[in-house]
């Protein structure tokens, strides 16, 4: 088996935080990140997105990839749900940004005094075209606000994560990368991919 995984994403942003995460804050130039004895390159392809839950929605998005690719891939899928609606829109929030943008999601929670928010990252990680995906989840907590700092990455700027004044926008990167949804996924991955 092949010990280089291809990390697919369409999403530059969560590419550059897995490479910072994963290289401890000082990537190599390339971008490509090492894990045990396992080198972690990367690829963007925008892959389709199946109706369901988040464990669903990554499951399919790592068996695409792993049968595009041939070969082993590592994939993530990024949900925000709000308590107040059941935990949607969760793997939905995408969709809602473009279409109703920060502050049609600070809105719709306008009627309520709950603006608890998950938000959880979900790594799904497949050896090839036949093979089980193996998931990796992190969550992390935290309140629905008006958007404060810059609003380059999704929905960064309205999230402010329990026991933070400031939001994951205004957040210093390397603080959001310790102790993000991503992160804690992220360390689960490697705990797993050392150990093999
Ligand atoms: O190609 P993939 O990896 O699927 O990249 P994507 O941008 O389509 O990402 P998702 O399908 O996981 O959708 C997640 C949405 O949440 C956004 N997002 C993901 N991680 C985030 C983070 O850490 N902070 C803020 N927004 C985030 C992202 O921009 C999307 O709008
Ligand atoms: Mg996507």
């Amino acid at each position: 088996m092949s010990n280089t995984i291809t990390f697919v994403t369409g999403n530059a942003n969560k590419l550059k935080e897995v490479v910072s995460i994963l290289s401890s804050g000082t990537p190599s130039e390339d971008g490509t990140s090492t894990v045990g004895k396992f080198s972690i390159t990367n690829k963007s392809l925008d892959l389709d997105e199946v109706q369901g839950t988040i464990e669903e929605v990554t499951i399919h998005k790592a068996k695409s990839a792993a049968t595009i690719l041939n070969g082993p891939v590592l994939v993530e899928d990024t949900c925000l749900g709000f308590e107040a609606f059941n935990d949607l829109p969760g793997p939905y929030i995408k969709w809602f940004v473009k279409s109703i943008g920060l502050q049609g999601l600070v809105d719709m929670l306008y009627k309520f005094d709950n603006k608890g928010a998950h938000a959880i990252c979900t790594f799904g990680y497949c050896e090839g075209p036949n093979s089980e995906v193996k998931l990796f989840q992190g969550k992390t907590k935290g309140n629905i606000v008006d958007s404060r700092g810059p609003t380059n990455f999704g929905w960064d700027s309205i999230f402010e994560p329990e026991g933070f004044d400031k939001t994951y926008a205004e957040l210093d990167k390397s603080v959001k990368n310790s102790i993000s949804h991503r992160f804690k996924a992220l360390d689960k991955l490697r705990d797993f991919l050392t150990s093999q």
